[in-house]
């Protein structure tokens, strides 16, 4: 039987928005990294955590392997078959929702950030899993790298993960909302999610009212989820140029 501690609670402090400064954060890959590996910070002893997917998170699975060498004790529930092969690489033991009701922690990437920290994902297709993981987690944090910040959505397509069956009429209805659209390809062929459908990707101009848009699409037959995480997360860990930032939502009375 395996041990999920259950009951334990862990106070996650919430704190100020902070800065590292750090040095020699030039490229975009040292921002992800620094980002991916400050996130660890967050992990104690036990937790059970939400692996989420992308070139991001592989930085904090690289850094939690060695913390799992030096003897942390955690189970993941990864987001994506790529995620959950990095784990197994590198030796984080895993778990799945049949053992654990609600995860301690989740962190995840994010391909664009608001203002008020709605979030744009599933660049890599990994949407459905993130959203399912990021809502059953007691916190969800986001690290990426800076250019991600943006005052409103929409510059990153949108991607849709639809049901293969009728996709065609299934975009038809999303393009009357305003899309230029079209099916997600990987060299020349479908791409397929790891939940067996397709992803049409979406660009609305701009995105202002990101809620209202998410449940207008959620109503179309065949959609089955958006890449529009509203209100999920309070905390974005971001590498930007020479410091990695930790920001908390200022309505969460973290003054
Ligand atoms: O489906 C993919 C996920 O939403 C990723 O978390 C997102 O695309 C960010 O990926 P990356 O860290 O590679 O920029």
């Amino acid at each position: 039987m395996i041990d999920f501690k259950e009951n334990t609670t862990y106070a996650i402090i919430e704190k100020k928005s902070e800065v590292t400064p750090l040095l020699n954060l030039n490229s975009i890959d040292e921002r992800k990294k620094a980002a991916g590996e400050k996130a660890a910070e967050f992990i104690m002893d036990g937790m059970t955590i939400g692996l989420g997917s992308g070139s991001t998170v592989y930085w904090l699975l690289k850094k939690l392997g060695e913390l799992v060498e030096q003897g942390l004790t955690i189970k993941g529930i990864p987001t994506s078959l790529q995620t959950e092969d990095w784990a197994k690489e590198f030796n984080i033991p895993l778990t799945d929702f049949s053992q654990v009701d609600c995860l301690d922690i989740a962190i995840d990437g994010a391909d664009e950030i608001d203002n008020n920290f709605n979030l744009i994902k599933g660049g890599g297709g990994a949407l459905l899993r993130e959203k399912l993981v990021g809502a059953n987690a007691k916190k969800l944090i986001i690290i990426a790298d800076e250019s991600k910040m943006v005052t409103t959505l929409g510059g990153f397509p949108l991607p849709i993960e639809v049901v293969p069956f009728g996709w065609e009429v299934t975009a038809k209805r999303i393009a009357l909302l305003g899309a230029t659209l079209h099916l997600r390809k990987r060299e020349e062929k479908v791409f397929v999610t790891n939940n067996g459908n397709y992803i049409l990707d979406c660009q609305f101009q701009t995105i202002p009212n990101p809620e209202e848009l998410h449940n207008q699409l959620k109503l179309l037959l065949g959609v089955v989820e958006t890449g529009l995480f509203i209100g999920m997360t309070n905390t974005i860990i971001i590498g930007g140029e020479g410091e990695v930032k930790v920001l908390n939502k200022k309505s969460e009375n973290i003054i």
